[in-house]
């Protein structure tokens, strides 16, 4: 989405840790090939996801130069990381946005493999206000919409998304919560493929 004077209104940001390197664990069901397979393909939806909704600049930051090739390749800006680390990745990411002269800035992981174009419409459906996707179980942050880009720290990690609504509060920012199972469906474990596969096998 551009605003008038070309400024790009909506920046996402996908880190990715690396095609070989994500998802370790998923280490004990799936052979190495697989998993860095399953990763390019979460990565490619989610990267598609955000274009369908019409997101104008899609910057996935990597350490990993084969996942920025694929990221370029699916239409979206690579930005190679510097530092180490997911919040140093987003905020390099972010430093690009607000050089963009972005309004909005969505921090979005690589590994929803459910995430449709619908579900990025709800999130920006929250008006001025930010909004934040807890994952399942309430702990971690699948999404991060932040108007404007720099309205609260990235806390990333074990329990983030306490941690984000308590950096909101401390704030006075407001920060609406946006649950869908698109959003709320990040990949991490084996019980989690399995329930991926299982809901594939269910709608197939
Ligand atoms: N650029 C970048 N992305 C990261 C880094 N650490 C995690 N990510 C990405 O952030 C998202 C959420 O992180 P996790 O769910 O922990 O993913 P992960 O590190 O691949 O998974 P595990 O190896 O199983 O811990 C995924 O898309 C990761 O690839 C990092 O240091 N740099
Ligand atoms: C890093 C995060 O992802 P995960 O909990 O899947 O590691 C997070 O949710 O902040």
């Amino acid at each position: 989405m551009r605003g008038d004077r070309g400024l790009v209104r909506l920046f996402a940001a996908v880190p990715v840790r690396g095609l070989g390197s994500s998802k370790s664990r998923l280490g004990p069901v799936l052979a190495p090939g697989e998993r860095e397979a399953l990763v390019a393909r979460m990565l490619g939806g989610v990267i598609s996801a955000l274009r369908e909704s019409g997101c104008a600049e899609v910057c996935v930051v990597s350490p990993d130069p084969r996942a920025l090739k694929l990221a370029g390749r699916a239409g979206a800006r690579p930005l190679r990381q510097r530092g180490a680390g997911l919040n140093p990745a987003l905020e390099e990411a972010r430093r690009q946005a607000l050089k963009a002269g972005a309004q909005t800035l969505l921090a979005l992981p690589a590994d929803l493999p459910l995430l449709g174009a619908g579900d990025v419409r709800e999130l920006l459906a929250a008006g001025s206000a930010c909004a934040i996707s807890p994952d399942a179980t309430d702990s971690g942050t699948n999404a991060l919409l932040l108007r404007p880009p720099d309205a609260l720290p990235f806390r990333f990690g074990p329990g983030s998304f306490r941690a984000h609504l308590e950096e909101a509060a401390a704030r006075g920012v407001e920060l609406r919560v946006c649950r869908t199972p698109g959003l709320a469906f990040d990949l991490d474990t084996p019980a989690d493929l399995a329930r991926l596969r299982g809901l594939k096998r269910a709608i197939s």
